[in-house]
């Protein structure tokens, strides 16, 4: 049969919709939850509406923002029937900041509504996940953050924003405080904004991140020229004042230690966990949630339990948050990393901690090219794996050649990792273990670990 072309009704900007194309408000009914815990309401269009900020139950007035033929993205306007989980947001900046958008939901209100959509996906896409699920792996609601990047904006010479990005927009939120960050953090955040004020070279600073490491706190700041040197001893004093490492780091790479925090003794920055440390530069990927990370590797260590007889691979290893704590208890583990800077600083890591018993590779695991099999392609026992968004399709094709008895799946999005997984149940594997990771609360991301059995 023929096929034509039909061409897709393009979504309705809000410019557009303001030009009088607007699809009229309505009064609907919060009836369940999308994967991002946005809700999905019942409305008169006989659209599938999507709403941010409702709680399943709740009747709202809702306005429309754009639309395709089947679905509706809409804004509250006014909520006519609050569920009694609703609680007052903490942050006096939200609703303007982009991020912590779930803090009207109690922490373990947030933690139960994850669970049972990714339950809800689980079961739909997978088939029954009874006997299957695990507690969830928590921790504090607030101050749980570790490593932080906030934007500094000028628009004078003493003008200056430092903070988050607003919500779907470009400009960043002036933040008066910063109950996500750990308060080491954000009392840096907050007390450093008038020593910046007081820099006549100031506006060459455009970023500050921030660390909250074993023993110190490191702030770096991000410059595209040098500061002059008054300003560079108004820094100092500040960071002698609150005792912070200081760093200032120009665009091509070149840094100045403006102050050495006695316990930083010329080390890089580092954090541990099941007894290994980790050191990384500031660019790594590092887990932020100390308290859930140090629960995740050890529920790692369990589910997947390790021996002295085994072979692990660590895919998508980072600078070896879980490829050490596994060298702890295997004969031998394969790290496989995609930045060949974390590649190095897992191989330097595992010499930091005497593990000889690590092989670490750089490859780009979003591709998988069946005539030219990667050098770590080898038979193991084990494998651990922990993707970015992407998930890891292109490795799915790997398993039926290393054969590994169990599969530890570490994941930050559920339908990548759904997609995956029914690539592996259809290899035979069986589901033995899944739980969630609230590895950010009062925010919609979702993590979760996934074992599997031959
Ligand atoms: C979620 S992080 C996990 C890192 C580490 N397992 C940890 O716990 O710190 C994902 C890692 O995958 C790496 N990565 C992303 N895409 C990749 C690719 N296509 N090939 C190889 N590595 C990749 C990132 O650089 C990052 O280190």
């Amino acid at each position: 049969m023929a096929k034509f072309f039909k061409p897709t009704k393009q979504l309705k900007s809000r410019k557009h919709a303001s030009a009088g194309k607007q699809l009229a408000q309505f009064s609907g009914v919060a009836e369940k939850y999308d994967l991002s815990l946005k809700s999905i309401v019942s409305n008169p269009h006989g659209k599938v509406a999507f709403v941010p900020g409702l709680l399943t139950g709740e009747t709202a007035k809702i306005k429309p923002l754009t639309y395709t033929d089947k679905v509706l993205q809409g804004q509250i306007i006014e909520i006519i029937e609050e569920s009694e989980k609703r609680i007052a947001p903490e942050c006096e900046h939200f609703g303007t900041c982009g991020g912590c958008q779930l803090q009207y939901l109690a922490n373990e209100d947030q933690v139960t509504e994850k669970e049972n959509v990714l339950k809800q996906l689980m079961e739909k896409q997978l088939g029954s996940i009874e006997g299957v699920w695990q507690p969830a792996i928590t921790s504090e609601s607030w101050g749980y953050r570790r490593a932080a990047r906030l934007a500094l904006w000028w628009t004078g010479k003493k003008k200056l924003t430092l903070g988050f990005r607003e919500s779907k927009s470009k400009h960043i939120v002036d933040i008066n405080s910063c109950a996500i960050l750990a308060p080491a953090l954000e009392k840096i955040a907050l007390t450093i904004k008038p020593t910046l004020l007081e820099l006549e070279t100031g506006q060459n600073l455009t970023h500050i991140q921030l660390f909250d490491l074993d023993d110190y706190q490191c702030a770096i700041l991000r410059a595209t020229e040098v500061l002059s040197l008054a300003d560079q001893q108004r820094l100092i004093d500040f960071a002698v004042g609150l005792n912070v490492h200081l760093i200032v780091e120009y665009s091509d790479s070149r840094y100045d230690v403006l102050h050495q925090h006695t316990a930083a003794n010329g080390e890089q920055l580092h954090y541990s966990t099941d007894n290994v440390k980790f050191e990384f530069s500031p660019k790594d990927f590092i887990q932020v949630n100390q308290a859930v990370n140090d629960q995740m590797v050890q529920q790692a260590m369990d589910w997947l339990k390790p021996t002295a007889n085994d072979t692990v691979l660590d895919l998508f290893s980072g600078v070896g948050n879980f490829t050490l704590p596994l060298a702890k208890r295997s004969k031998q583990v394969i790290g496989v990393e995609g930045v060949s800077n974390m590649v190095k600083q897992l191989k330097h890591n595992a010499q930091l901690n005497d593990l000889t018993n690590v092989e670490a590779y750089q490859a780009d695991l979003s591709v998988f090219d069946e005539k030219r099999p990667p050098t770590w392609l080898k038979p193991i026992d084990k494998l651990l794996l922990d993707p970015a968004r992407d998930g890891a399709l292109a490795v799915m094709q790997t398993i039926p050649k290393i054969k590994p008895k169990q599969i530890l799946y570490i994941s930050c999005n559920p339908t990548t990792m759904v997609r995956d997984l029914k690539i592996l149940l259809a290899a035979d594997y069986q589901l033995k273990k899944a739980g969630i990771l609230n590895m950010f609360p009062n925010t919609a991301h979702m993590e979760a670990m996934v074992l599997l059995e031959k």
